[in-house]
């Protein structure tokens, strides 16, 4: 199965097959890190041959999205005297895709790379569409680039070790995108009457026709962040140790759809449904908030908002988004309300 991007900066294919013969006459550097590498490297190199090959192993987390990570990346490559011409393979779930991306776009102001996500999440969100970046003390991926690969290839085979809570982390992406857009897919996940390679399909379908439409987010593109303006904040607060990303954009659903029923958007019944994929797809879908005008500010950090004013994501209906920037705070607040401790 193939799903093509096409932007102004870069056309590209995704395919979703078993992972093909890759032959590169260049100087390649795999980036992964240590448990990917254990797991799954030899499947890697057995497919794969280049001019020179080196393999650049990353710590594994969240935490260690940041700059010294980005530092070591490029430390290696100009180590081994990598040029223009080099090809970078990003040989993991999202936190080495968005690195690798970053670097590469940096990297003597730009080499090419590929994307071979092994997460569910990475197959069908973070490999697809360019958003490359790290996180720092002030939030999450307030640092990185638009940056497109030059191709996806999607193999499920590496899914045969994911741990049951990253696949969940994954499905709460694919949840989104099915609320956002297709209530007809939402309703194939809610009664389970789809396989995980058309589910991954029809995601990845999805992200491409709106990052087709709209690659560096001046529009359409920020409904690829629903439950993120509630999730980021949940993650940064809690140290990107207590949830997954995943699991707080999960959380943040719950909350942008509370938002959205306040509104006079959508009914509790359809919230309640999406709260029970949710949870059936072994989800949270509940935070204790400590302080609720901490956690207001942080949404200033947000890269959706300018002058001051927060953009929120919520469905009007499940497969039907609304993009609402002008809410008054009081209103935010009773939704943070609703989960303050
Ligand atoms: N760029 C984008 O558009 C985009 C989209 C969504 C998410 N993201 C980012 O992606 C990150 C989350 O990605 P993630 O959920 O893939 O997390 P992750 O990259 O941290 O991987 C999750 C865990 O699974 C392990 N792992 C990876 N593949 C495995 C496999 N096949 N078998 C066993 N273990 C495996 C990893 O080592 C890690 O411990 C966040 O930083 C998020 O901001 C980016
Ligand atoms: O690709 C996008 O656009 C998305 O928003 C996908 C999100 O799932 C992803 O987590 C992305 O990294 C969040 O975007 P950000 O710009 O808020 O970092
Ligand atoms: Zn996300």
């Amino acid at each position: 199965m193939k799903t093509t991007i096409n932007t102004p900066s870069k056309t590209y294919d995704i395919i979703i097959d078993k992972l093909p013969k890759l032959n590169f006459d260049r100087k390649v550097a795999v980036i992964t890190n240590h448990k990917i590498a254990g797991l799954h490297i030899n499947y890697l190199t057995n497919n794969l041959s280049a001019k020179e090959l080196h393999i650049i192993t990353l710590p594994d987390g969240e935490e260690y999205k940041n700059w010294q990570n980005i530092e070591f990346i490029l430390d290696r490559l100009f180590d081994a005297k990598f040029d223009r011409n080099s090809l970078l393979i990003a040989f993991g779930g999202g936190v080495v895709g968005d690195m690798t991306g970053f670097a590469a776009s940096i990297f003597l102001r730009g080499v090419d790379f590929i994307q071979i996500p092994t997460t569910l999440l990475a197959m069908v969100d973070s490999s697809v569409g360019g958003k490359t970046g790290i996180n720092n003390k002030y939030g999450k991926n307030l640092i990185g680039s638009f940056y497109q690969p030059n191709a996806v290839y999607i193999d499920t085979h590496f899914l045969s070790t994911l741990p049951k809570r990253e696949f969940a982390a994954g499905m709460a992406e694919i949840i989104k995108m099915a609320v956002m857009f297709d209530k007809d897919f939402f309703e194939k996940i809610k009664n389970n009457s789809i396989s995980l390679e058309e589910m991954i399909k029809r995601a990845v379908e999805l992200k491409a026709d709106v990052v087709n439409q709209d690659e560096k987010e001046k529009g359409i593109r920020s409904v690829l962040n629903y439950g993120h303006t509630f999730g980021h904040v949940i993650e940064n607060l809690t140290n990107y140790k207590t949830f997954l990303h995943g699991e707080a954009v999960a959380i943040g659903m719950v909350m942008a759809n509370e938002l959205s029923k306040i509104l006079g958007y959508l009914s509790e019944n359809e919230a309640e449904e999406i709260k029970q994929v949710l949870k059936k797809n072994n989800l949270p879908i509940d935070f204790k908030i400590e302080n609720i005008e901490e956690f207001y500010n942080h949404f200033f950090l947000d890269k959706k908002t300018s002058n001051n004013k927060i953009k929120f994501i919520i469905p009007e209906k499940i497969g039907k988004y609304k993009i609402i920037d002008d809410i008054d705070k009081n209103i935010i607040l009773k939704v943070l309300k609703k989960f303050e401790k």
